[in-house]
């Protein structure tokens, strides 16, 4: 790695709204440069993990170092391919904190989309170079000029800096290569003061522990040097250093300006914080600035199937936690369901692929409960807080045909099935993202259930003052349909405070194991009567009501569709 000066390295990014075609240039970029063969099969070739293919999304950022020669010098070009959708943007914020400068690519049929712009902002606001990059011109439906005067209109970039390919043909890509050359400046990074290496990404693996993906601000670091964290001042030796090509290839030694891996005993997940720094030992150096944490939008109950797969779940959720640092995870316990944790997500896509990644890669399975968003309560004696509706902050006209909108919305409205029906309104035009904008006052209200006068905790949630009627109607009806008849009636109720706005009722009903058992065989009436007993440890009792715990999931997955 000594052969490449700072001069000939450039580190840059793919930034651009979902399928418009990063992963694919990814792929291009990787076989004109050699690092992969050319063939027709790579397809995603960065997008290593199951459920990136399976789902054809990608919801990791991934590096990988490509080598390229031009006008008779090598550079060492370190690619960070990024994540599209808007749950993943956080993987996206930390990646350009190893970068010079970004390509940011939009699709020549379909423009500037929602994520285009927040990417963009992302990037202009880091001070880095932005390449536009007009994708798919192959399409019949494609009109490249109205994407450059978009990118002139809405970002200021001039069009004739506009770069117009095909990915999926392979058009017009080596200028891409050539324009991140020539465009991005190398970083800017002294060799010869002290080691500051920021740990911007981490992955676990179960044999060598921690994998920390670093970029080298300041210094050398190589095999065998003791390195501090500065984040825990633990002293670790380095194991291994080398760059990702982008599979894992050892080095001697990695350099300042570049970016690659480094392993050195850490097992745990505190020790491998993404946004720490490392120095040498008894060389320290100023930390670097690290990370804003994220913030979680969508929080959900995680608990494991049986309690018996507790430790395991736990191992697995911290050591997915390692790879997702933005997944915040408390303990918590339920009930009905035993020892779980609260998990929160940036989203609910999030939420699907997090919990898919533990199945695949951990073998876990899980119970996830309503996902719900966090409030502050102020507790007044009417407890009522005022509503507030969307609110549009602007409108930008984009072109002739497309209108940016900007709206304060509450959280709670969109988290669920907003995107869905906002695609299906628009059939598929439109497109969405959102930030935080803090807490707003609401008219909400705690909403209790109650089987035969005792609330249920599980199902305590909190509703709009408007929505409460519909909510607590189909939660008694849902919850009518799932609990087992008893040999006494049972009353379901929904109340707010005292006031009880939704019933139903379960008939007395006594259900007989033995009743087809006649006669005979007593060691098949045992049989079900231990099941029978086996059955009841899974049951929660409220009062004298034994629930059972399909009943509870039943419930909560009524709470979040309404
Ligand atoms: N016609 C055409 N299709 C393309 C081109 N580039 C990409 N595609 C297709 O567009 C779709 C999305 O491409 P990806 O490369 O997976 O998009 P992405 O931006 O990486 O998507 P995420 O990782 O999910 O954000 C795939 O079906 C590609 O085959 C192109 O130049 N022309």
């Amino acid at each position: 790695m000594s052969r490449f000066s700072v001069e000939n390295i450039r580190n840059f990014s793919i930034i651009a709204h979902v399928d418009h075609g990063k992963s694919t240039l990814a792929d291009r970029l990787l076989e004109l440069t050699g690092t992969i063969d050319k063939t027709k099969n790579n397809k995603q070739v960065l997008d290593k993990l199951q459920v990136e293919r399976e789902r054809g999304i990608t919801v990791k950022a991934q590096t990988a170092s490509l080598f390229y020669n031009w006008e008779g010098k090598q550079y060492l070009l370190n690619l960070i391919d990024t994540p599209g959708h808007v749950d993943f943007s956080y993987e996206v914020s930390r990646s350009l904190s190893a970068c010079q400068g970004v390509l940011l690519v939009v699709d020549a049929n379909e423009g500037i989309q929602a994520q285009t712009v927040a990417n963009f902002f992302l990037a202009f606001e880091a001070q880095l170079s932005v390449i536009p990059v007009i994708n798919k011109i192959d399409l019949k439906n494609a009109d490249p000029e109205r994407v450059e005067k978009q990118i002139e209109k809405v970002f200021d970039i001039p069009s004739d800096e506009c770069i117009k390919i095909s990915a999926k043909l392979g058009t017009n890509v080596e200028r891409v290569l050539q324009a991140v050359i020539e465009r991005i400046p190398p970083p800017k990074v002294h060799r010869k003061n002290p080691l500051r290496a920021l740990v911007f990404d981490s992955t676990f693996d179960q044999y060598r522990g921690v994998i920390a993906n670093v970029a080298l601000f300041d210094g050398v670091v190589s095999k065998g040097d003791k390195i501090v964290s500065a984040h825990t001042k633990k002293i670790h030796e380095v194991n291994e250093v080398g760059v990702l090509n982008p599979n894992e290839q050892p080095a001697h030694k990695l350099y300042a300006g570049q970016v690659g891996y480094l392993i050195a005993g850490m097992k745990d997940v505190t020790e491998a914080q993404i946004g720490d720094t490392l120095y040498l030992h008894k060389q320290p150096v100023e930390p670097l600035p690290g990370f804003k944490s994220a913030k979680p939008m969508v929080f959900a109950g995680m608990y494991p199937i049986d309690q018996s797969e507790y430790n395991n779940l736990k191992s697995a959720i911290e050591k997915l936690t390692i790879n997702d640092s933005s997944v915040t995870v408390h303990r918590d316990s339920s009930l009905a369901l035993g020892a779980g944790w609260r998990l929160g997500f940036l989203g609910l896509l999030h939420m699907e692929v997090f919990n898919q990644r533990l199945e695949q890669e951990y073998n876990a399975s899980v119970i996830l409960t309503t996902p719900t968003v966090p409030y502050k309560a102020v507790l007044s004696s009417a407890k009522l807080i005022k509503a507030r509706r969307a609110v549009q902050k602007n409108m930008i006209f984009i072109d002739q045909n497309r209108v940016m909108l900007k709206y304060l919305f509450p959280l709670n409205e969109i988290v669920v099935d907003f995107y869905d029906s906002l695609k299906s309104l628009s059939s598929g035009y439109a497109s969405f993202d959102y930030e935080d904008a803090g807490y707003q006052t609401a008219e909400l209200v705690k909403m209790d259930i109650l089987l035969n006068g005792n609330i249920v905790e599980e199902l305590v949630t909190i509703v709009h003052k408007d929505k409460a009627h519909s909510v607590g109607k189909a939660v008694c009806e849902r919850l009518k349909d799932s609990l087992p008849r008893q040999l006494f009636e049972i009353a379901i109720q929904a109340a707010i405070g005292s006031k009880i706005i939704a019933r139903e009722t379960v008939k007395a009903y006594r259900k007989n194991v033995l009743a087809k058992c006649y006669g005979g065989d007593i060691t098949r009436k045992m049989k079900l009567l231990k099941r029978q007993a086996e059955g009841k440890k899974k049951l929660r009792k409220v009062g004298n009501i034994e629930v059972p715990r399909d009943a509870f999931i039943k419930v909560l997955k009524t709470q979040s569709d309404k």
